[in-house]
């Protein structure tokens, strides 16, 4: 089963196409990032999937059930959107108690929730006195109120500092860790990228990229530098490498493969075969970052090829 699916799910405002035609499948398990610049339709996105707001076309599930049936499974989903209102002079214990008895839910849950959390300590310390790190610690806890096995988060790291960023992206990492699937949005990849597993990219509403991050990854441009141990080898090494069809540019020490990130296994073979030990073979990949800019792009130009190159990838 898809913990998401969405079929040409569009959602317009006016004139605003906010969400256009987007078709994803996400598996369950793991964390999902949802990524874009701001304005990008990402909470528009979360909003539909959540059952806040009504596509203008296309559809859409959550955990197996559309989005525009009976809202069943909402009980099985956790959510956080914008900031959620806690009552500053009580407790975060006081608050999450009352949204427990709210929603019917078991006392024990706020206790666990604390726990995963790490409020454990300063959960009887009245809310207006938490970091916004804190607070959004706590805003994560009642969303896990009901042992949700899907939370959404709208991004939670937004206006954090490092530290904060860090931290919650180590506690989405071991909610994930627990089995449940966490789809987590923001406009900033480098916040979320190193916990996540899959990611979706969207750009003006539109769909960029939905796919797992190592795929994505896959994609970048990188090169390999070697360096052979003894540097007698080196016009050697570089005529084997040339001779294997590899395109060669000096470095200080050694040589730089263009374009052969993911074949260092080959390299180091095709120098073995000829008596070459290499003792260095670096590759040196294109960060994420890199790759969702040239996804995403600065200009109209740069998104054509970006889309053109996707719509290459995909075939
Ligand atoms: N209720 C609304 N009425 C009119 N326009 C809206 C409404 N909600 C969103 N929009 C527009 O839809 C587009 C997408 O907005 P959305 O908030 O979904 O983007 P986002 O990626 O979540 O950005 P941000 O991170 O800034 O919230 C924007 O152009 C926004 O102005």
């Amino acid at each position: 089963m898809s913990a998401i699916t969405t079929e040409s799910l569009t959602r317009t405002f006016g004139d605003v196409v906010a969400v256009d035609a987007v078709s994803v499948r996400i598996p369950t398990g793991g964390v999902v990032g949802l990524v874009g610049p701001n304005g990008s339709g990402k909470s528009t996105m979360i909003r539909m999937l959540l059952g806040l707001i009504r596509p203008t076309s296309g559809t859409a599930t959550m955990l197996g059930q559309p989005v525009e049936g009976d809202g069943a499974y909402l009980a099985r989903v956790g959510a956080l959107v914008e900031n959620p209102a806690f009552v500053p002079g009580l407790s975060a214990r006081a608050n999450l108690a009352s949204l427990a008895q709210v929603r019917g839910l078991p006392a024990s849950r706020v206790d666990a929730v604390l726990d995963i959390v790490g409020l454990v300590g300063r959960d009887r310390e009245p809310v207006k006195r938490f970091s916004l790190g804190m607070k959004q610690r706590l805003g994560i806890a009642a969303a896990l109120l009901p042992d949700p096995e899907l939370l959404v988060l709208d991004e939670p790291t937004n206006g954090l500092d490092p530290s904060g960023i860090v931290e919650i992206r180590a506690l989405l990492g071991a909610l994930a860790q627990e089995g449940r699937t966490v789809v987590v949005s923001s406009h900033l990849l480098s916040e979320i990228e190193a916990v996540c597993d899959h990611l979706v990219v969207i750009r003006f509403g539109e769909l960029l990229y939905s796919g797992p991050v190592a795929d994505l990854l896959a994609r970048s441009h990188g090169h390999v530098d070697v360096v052979p141990e003894r540097a007698v080898d080196l016009p050697a090494l570089v005529e084997t490498l040339r001779g294997a069809g590899h395109e060669v540019e000096p470095t200080s020490a050694g040589v730089r493969v263009v374009g052969a990130a993911g074949r260092a296994a080959d390299i180091n073979r095709e120098a073995a075969a000829v008596g070459i030990t290499l003792t260095e073979l670096r590759t040196v990949r294109e960060s994420l970052e890199q790759v969702f800019l040239d996804l995403t792009g600065t200009d109209d130009g740069e998104v054509a090829a970006a889309r053109a190159r996707q719509a290459e990838g995909g075939r």
